[in-house]
């Protein structure tokens, strides 16, 4: 630092908030939050939603797939699990869920939600869309057989004109609104297909991590092929 000059200003803290049905949470989910935290430089709140929208029920209970998450990011740097979603009734929106954080945080800190290609691809099917922007940035990582630079939906490639990000740093300096593409390594792990294997009988604990797969085993996850209400599918919260 030259003499009078100013110290830098410190980089507002960015909140990033990775939501998911997580039933079960794989290695697809954690080598994206992994990237996430890496490239982003903050720590990354793995939150399972207690009633995702626009979903079957989830084959295992919210406390279930949370206590998963809990094995999952264990001695995991950067990585931690937020329970917000699962204290609220009705569907898990994510609009409500900003609206707490924002609530909470006020509006000013940047704000982001992580999700996978798939998913934001949908983003105009989620209740509120056009919202969600006023109140976080997204970040999206890629995902096998969900191209981001096919055709999007017409709705949604207006609604992200201008908002497309070229560095990560670009998100601490507004707090909502923009978009960055995640250019991770690729990762084909689906918690569908893994509870199509369990259900099969067919190999799938390479998939998750080891306490996560003991876990699944312990308590008879899945059987039935995660169908909720399935003679081995736990009662709902
Ligand atoms: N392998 C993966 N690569 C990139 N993103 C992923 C991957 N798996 C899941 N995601 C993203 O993580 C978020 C949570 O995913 P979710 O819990 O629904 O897992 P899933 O494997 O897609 O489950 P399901 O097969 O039950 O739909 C979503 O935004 C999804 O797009
Ligand atoms: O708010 C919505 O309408 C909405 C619709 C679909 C998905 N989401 C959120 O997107 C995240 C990933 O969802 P899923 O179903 O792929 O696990 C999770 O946090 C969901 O709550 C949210």
């Amino acid at each position: 630092m030259t003499p009078g000059s100013q110290p830098p200003v410190p980089s507002p803290r960015l909140l990033v908030y990775y939501g998911g049905t997580f039933d079960p949470v794989h290695d697809g989910h954690l080598s994206i939050a992994r990237a996430a935290r890496d490239v982003l430089e903050t720590d990354i709140r793995m939150m399972p939603a207690a009633d995702p929208p626009h979903r079957a029920p989830p084959g295992a209970t919210a406390d279930q797939r949370a206590g998963m998450l809990d094995l999952a990011v264990a001695g995991e740097r950067g990585l931690c699990v937020d329970r917000r979603e699962l204290h609220r009734a009705g569907r898990s929106y994510s609009i409500d869920t900003l609206l707490g954080l924002r609530a909470e945080f006020g509006t000013r800190v940047p704000i982001a939600l992580l999700v996978g290609a798939d998913s934001f691809v949908d983003l105009p099917d989620w209740h509120r869309w056009r919202e969600l922007f006023e109140h976080a940035h997204f970040v999206v990582a890629e995902r096998p057989g969900s191209p981001l630079d096919g055709d999007l939906r017409p709705e949604l490639a207006a609604a992200l004109a201008g908002r497309w990000c070229r560095s990560p740093g670009q998100l601490r300096d507004a707090p909502a609104g923009r978009v960055l593409r995640l250019r991770q390594p690729l990762h084909g792990e689906s918690a569908t297909a893994i509870r199509a294997r369990i259900a099969a009988g067919e190999p799938w604990r390479d998939d998750v991590p080891p306490a996560v797969a003991d876990y699944i085993e312990h308590h008879r996850l899945y059987l039935n092929g995660g169908e909720a209400g399935g003679p081995d599918a736990p009662p709902r919260l």
